[in-house]
């Protein structure tokens, strides 16, 4: 099973590892036509105005809409949590809009710009280690949203159908455990596929 990860910006090299180390093949995805040739897509964490704007120049914004139409999976990390969302507050042009959701950018405030934390995560048994970094959160969701985990009463993972969406690094601790989650929502989709 191949896992491709946008490479247009942010922590490629570590989803891959990730990825690997659950289990998956992970894949660095660089032009459109690799999406044909993976089973499931990683959006990382970086900016998500420069990810959105590239993913325009890259004519990925159709691409992956058209992934996602297929009943692909989709994991949107931080940034990637962003482009995933159909609303940003402040209105803000949302990038894919795919995920029924309203996140806020940059939301735990300034004198947090980054931390570290242990999260309760439906689905896995024991906490998640989970690094924040100028990171949004997901102020409203739709009915067909699932939340996964809070944080102080915020929501920070959620996951709809075959989109997974969290504020947070996963690749950048040893905790690959959401990964691990993200691989198995692929399988499924491949079972449900076949
Ligand atoms: N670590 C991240 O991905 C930060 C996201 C960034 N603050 C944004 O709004 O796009």
């Amino acid at each position: 099973m191949k896992i491709g990860v946008l490479a247009l910006q942010g922590a490629v090299a570590e989803h891959i590892r990730s990825v690997e180390l659950a289990g998956g093949v992970g894949v660095s995805v660089k032009k459109v036509e690799q999406l044909n040739e993976i089973d499931g897509l990683i959006i990382p964490g970086g900016e998500s105005t420069t990810i959105g704007k590239l993913m325009r120049k890259y004519n990925f914004i159709d691409a992956i809409r058209h992934f996602s139409a297929a009943g692909k999976p989709i994991f949107g990390t931080c940034a990637g949590m962003i482009v995933l969302a159909e609303r940003i507050a402040g209105g803000e042009e949302p990038h894919l809009g795919l995920m029924n959701m309203t996140v806020s950018r940059n939301a735990f405030g300034r004198q947090r710009e980054s931390f570290e934390t242990d999260l309760q995560m439906v689905g896995i048994e024991e906490t998640v280690r989970a690094v924040f970094i100028r990171a949004p959160l997901i102020q409203s969701i739709g009915d067909e949203v699932t939340v996964l985990s809070t944080y102080q009463d915020e929501i920070v993972t959620a996951r709809q159908g075959h989109l997974l969406a969290c504020s947070f690094h996963p690749e950048l601790t040893d905790d690959y455990r959401l990964h691990q989650y993200f691989v198995q929502m692929v399988e499924g989709s491949l079972q449900r596929l076949r």
